[in-house]
């Protein structure tokens, strides 16, 4: 039967990307998704953004909801510290199975943990299971509707300090309005918005970081 989408993507990686080089798989990937086939990775424009605010957080405890082809598992994981860790969650086993070998190839396996389930179901055991205090930063972008319930959940699991930074993508596109209004409105976080554009597109989009308070 036809390949999927990740299975291509993944083609288009082991052909074009150098084994052990993040940055290549980067470039390979971002170059599939503009010349063959758009996929719903963060993407150049908006990886920029991201890339700037993992480097100015320096997280040693991450954790991205949502790893889909492994794409900005990739570009964070390679920003981070010796030591440090990154939790991806997937709930979708195919998008796992190229997440993985897509990290793989990328050499960057020892610094991530794919986790296979979903958020809700995680998210309360990341204590017990993966020995986590709370995060230093966090990435969301899986289910739109799932944001603001995760976030919550995350806050009221203690998985949340005094700093901790919450990198929310799709704010605009495909758009996550309660979340949105809740970082937005609530004492408990410093939040800005950083507009950009959809993935390999020129649909308005972006990235909303929030500092949790405490
Ligand atoms: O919807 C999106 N992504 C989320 C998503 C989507 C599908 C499956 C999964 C399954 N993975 C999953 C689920 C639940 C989970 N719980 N914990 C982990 C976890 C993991 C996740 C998305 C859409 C567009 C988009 C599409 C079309 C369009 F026209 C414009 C824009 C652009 C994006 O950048 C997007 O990120
Ligand atoms: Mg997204």
């Amino acid at each position: 039967t036809r390949s999927t989408r990740p299975q291509r993507l993944l083609k288009a990686v082991q052909k074009h990307a150098t084994r052990g080089d993040p940055q290549s798989v980067i470039s390979a990937i971002d170059h599939f998704c503009r010349h063959s086939e758009w996929a719903m990775n963060i993407g150049d424009e908006k990886g920029s953004i991201l890339d700037s605010v993992v480097s100015e957080v320096n997280p040693e405890k991450v954790l991205e909801l949502g790893t889909y082809c492994g794409y900005s598992t990739v570009r964070i994981a390679r920003l981070l510290p010796p030591g440090a860790r990154l939790i991806t969650l997937e709930f979708n086993a195919d998008y796992a199975a190229i997440a993985r070998q897509v990290i793989i190839w990328a050499g960057l396996e020892d610094k991530v943990q794919l986790v296979e389930g979903a958020s809700e179901d995680w998210i309360p055991r990341m204590k017990e299971h993966f020995g986590i205090e709370t995060f230093d930063f966090v990435f969301l972008d899986h289910w739109k509707d799932r944001y603001l319930p995760d976030t919550k959940l995350m806050e009221d699991c203690g998985l949340l300090r005094k700093g901790t930074v919450l990198l929310a993508d799709n704010v605009i596109c495909p758009g996550v309005p309660d979340y949105l209004a809740y970082v937005r409105n609530s004492l408990s976080y410093k939040s800005c918005y950083f507009k950009s554009h959809l993935e390999y597109t020129k649909a308005e989009d972006g990235l909303e970081k929030s500092v949790f308070l405490g």
